[in-house]
């Protein structure tokens, strides 16, 4: 089990008494393993943070048929079990996450993208990137895993309209309120961003940004962790593009005592989300609809329809294209629950064989 000094350390990594009582039975199991945090991964070689310090692992290979038996995959914020062997170590355990977020790559598998988040930075730059139609998207995906969000735009040196747009956003999600703790802009290379998002940098806390490429995510990560590790944009590499785009999730530890996990912008993102998942997400649109004169009303052209009337027309088309993407997705779910049925039984006739060789 953890001393004092330990949990001391595991906190500045984002550890919360929330993970503690999932530990003793794990450890139980794997007496010789140390509780660390994936803080990196690039492909199956993963980066890992403990009381220790950082050192490099992979998973073991019982452990990743395990979870991918449940369609699942080890995520940048996963807390872990990992064995020390010389200078790397084994992964042989995961502590089952409290929040996840994740997107369908185009094939419709579970995509992991981060673990065991307590806040989200939704970060939206105030030049050609402002796009609410987005906004609206990422809302859903935290939103229907529970994690709270603030609306992050960014580069607001560079925006001449600043409280037009900072009402605009406002104005957008004015009726809605599930989950979503704020709207700020910041200067994402000055240090006053650090008192904007003290609020939620606590010491333990770990925060996730989303956005697209370009947005100033990476910017964000350098001046809240008090580094110039990320590489951003603005920085010329020498390859063909001259810019630098993140590749890869990657957990940094902040002065302020939280963590924060950069990513690189989503060029697409499939909600994994059914049509209530969806609902639930709106739930401006879920609460004034009880107040439309019909009881079936589509807030298409019907009169008294309360959606149309409180809720703008962006967001409602936003609303509209979720639900339909989700219904299509849900045609596709039966198929996916095949072939995870499928891969079950193949990694059963490999866990069978292996035991039969055992025997010989
Ligand atoms: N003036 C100003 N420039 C910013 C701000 N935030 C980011 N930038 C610039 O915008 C460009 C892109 O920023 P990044 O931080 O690399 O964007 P990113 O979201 O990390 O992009 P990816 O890594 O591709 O996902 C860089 O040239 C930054 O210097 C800001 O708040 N103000
Ligand atoms: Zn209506």
């Amino acid at each position: 089990m953890l001393d004092s000094l330990q949990f001391e350390a595991l906190r500045r990594l984002g550890l919360n008494q929330s993970i503690l009582p999932l530990l003793p039975a794990l450890s139980d199991q794997h007496p010789a393993a140390a509780l660390v945090r994936v803080t990196e991964i690039h492909r199956d070689v993963l980066r890992l943070e403990g009381a220790d310090g950082a050192m490099q692992g992979r998973i073991r290979p019982a452990l990743l048929s395990a979870l991918r038996a449940h369609g699942q995959r080890l995520a940048v914020g996963d807390w872990v079990l990992a064995q020390p062997e010389g200078d790397s170590a084994w992964v042989c355990a995961r502590i089952p996450p409290l929040s996840a977020l994740s997107r369908r790559d185009p094939e419709g598998w579970l995509q992991p993208l981060v673990s065991n988040i307590d806040c989200a930075l939704l970060v939206l730059g105030l030049d050609k990137d402002f796009n609410l139609a987005r906004l609206d998207r990422y809302l859903v995906l935290t939103r229907s895993a529970d994690v709270p969000a603030v609306v992050v735009l960014s580069k607001a040196d560079l925006c001449a309209n600043l409280p037009d747009r900072l009402a605009e956003v406002r104005r957008h999600l004015a009726h809605s309120h599930a989950g979503l703790l704020d709207v700020v802009a910041v200067d994402g290379t000055s240090a006053e961003s650090c008192s904007v998002l003290e609020p939620y940098m606590g010491l333990g806390q770990t925060l996730v940004l989303l956005g697209s490429s370009g947005a100033g995510k990476s910017t964000l990560t350098n001046t809240l962790s008090g580094q110039s590790e990320q590489l951003t944009g603005s920085v010329r590499l020498d390859d063909s593009r001259g810019r630098h785009t993140t590749t890869s999730r990657s957990l940094h530890r902040c002065t302020s005592g939280a963590c924060i996990i950069d990513t690189p912008g989503l060029r697409s993102l499939t909600l994994d989300a059914d049509a209530n998942a969806v609902a639930q997400a709106f739930d401006d649109v879920q609460n004034l609809a009880q107040a439309c004169r019909f009881r079936n009303c589509s807030h298409g052209d019907e009169p008294g329809c309360a959606v149309r009337e409180g809720v703008s027309a962006k967001r409602l088309k936003s609303y509209e294209k979720l639900q339909r993407e989700a219904q299509r997705g849900e045609m596709s779910y039966l198929e996916r629950r095949e072939r995870l049925a499928e891969w079950k039984r193949i990694v059963k006739g490999v866990q069978l064989k292996q035991r039969l060789r055992g025997r010989d």
